[in-house]
């Protein structure tokens, strides 16, 4: 028996990565009664008599797992983020941060279009990425349309992880992937339409290695309505909430109507980001009023 990580499926095969060699095997395990479907980025136990012809046995735990793209392990996210005033919009980008939070993936934000933007709407981006580092994220801000220093800071990003790009659509997803891998060859502004026609496609994904570290050819999605979370563990998912509340008077403080509350003091003196702080309002509300919805899943 080996031990490796699948790399790729279409259609019922996977194909699993072991001691430098790829692996074309089937599911065959006991763990098909437990309705463990393998996913991409598993790492399983198999035997392969032959190259062609290997069994998965044995689907190990997962650390985490994504729905779109269906990829297991996934440890790094590049959240892209149009930076055009039409479409730039903090409350996606936190969104998308609370997600990969909630998730348990780390988050590194790159900025795209940048090339399109005035010298006034650039410099606002600036020191919006200012403020997300001094959160704790990553931000890396292209300077040019195809710039290599960007690039560059993704690829160093992306060793040692297996990562996904993210992002709302036109955001520049394809395009990043296609200057990180060349000759990838995605089709620019088709991703997100394919993937919303909502159909049972065998559709191929497979993580390409990309520098030292691993990427998922088929972009995420960035609709995360709903938050599967207790409104009052949304504090958890914003670092510099966390980070502040331990000043707060009150223990398990929510930061909205308590006294003494550090995070509002914060606000107020102008450290926290006033669209933080409303987009935690505004996922506070969302979650309460979801209740009903989400109480309903089995
Ligand atoms: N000027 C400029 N245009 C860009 C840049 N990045 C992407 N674009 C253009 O923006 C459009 C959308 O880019 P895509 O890479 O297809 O975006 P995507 O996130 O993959 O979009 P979906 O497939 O819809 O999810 C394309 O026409 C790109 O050529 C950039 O840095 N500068
Ligand atoms: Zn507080």
């Amino acid at each position: 028996m080996k031990t490796g990580q699948i790399r790729q499926s279409l259609s019922g095969f996977y194909d699993v990565y072991a001691e430098g060699q790829l692996y074309r095997t089937r599911a065959r395990g006991n763990f098909r009664k437990r309705r463990i479907t393998p996913l991409v980025g598993d790492r399983v136990e198999f035997d392969a008599p032959t190259q062609q012809e290997g069994y998965i046995l044995n689907v190990l735990p997962r650390q985490t797992e994504l729905v779109r793209p269906p990829v297991a392990n996934v440890d790094l996210a590049i959240v892209v983020t149009a930076t055009t005033t039409q479409e730039f919009s903090t409350n996606l980008l936190d969104r998308q941060l609370v997600a990969l939070e909630v998730a348990g993936i780390k988050s590194v934000i790159y900025m795209a279009k940048t090339d399109l933007l005035s010298e006034a709407e650039f410099a606002d981006r600036q020191r919006l990425a200012t403020a997300y580092e001094q959160i704790g994220y990553q931000v890396i801000i292209e300077r040019a349309a195809f710039d290599p220093t960007a690039l560059a800071a993704v690829k160093t990003a992306l060793a040692g992880h297996v990562a996904v790009v993210m992002g709302q659509t036109g955001a520049g997803k394809s395009t990043l992937l296609n200057h990180l891998q060349p000759g990838l060859d995605l089709a620019t502004g088709e991703i997100s339409q394919a993937l919303n026609r909502g159909k049972h496609t065998t559709r191929k994904v497979s993580l390409i290695p990309i520098a030292a570290g691993l990427v998922a050819d088929t972009p995420g999605f960035s609709s995360y309505e709903v938050f599967e979370i207790p409104a009052n563990e949304l504090t958890q998912y914003f670092p510099e909430f966390v980070r502040l509340g331990a000043d707060c008077k009150y223990r398990g403080c929510v930061h909205i109507n308590e006294p003494k509350c550090a995070v509002k003091a914060a606000l107020a003196a102008g450290t926290v980001l006033q669209s933080r702080y409303d987009d935690y309002l505004q996922f506070y509300e969302t979650i309460k009023n979801k209740k009903v919805i989400y109480n309903k899943k089995k």
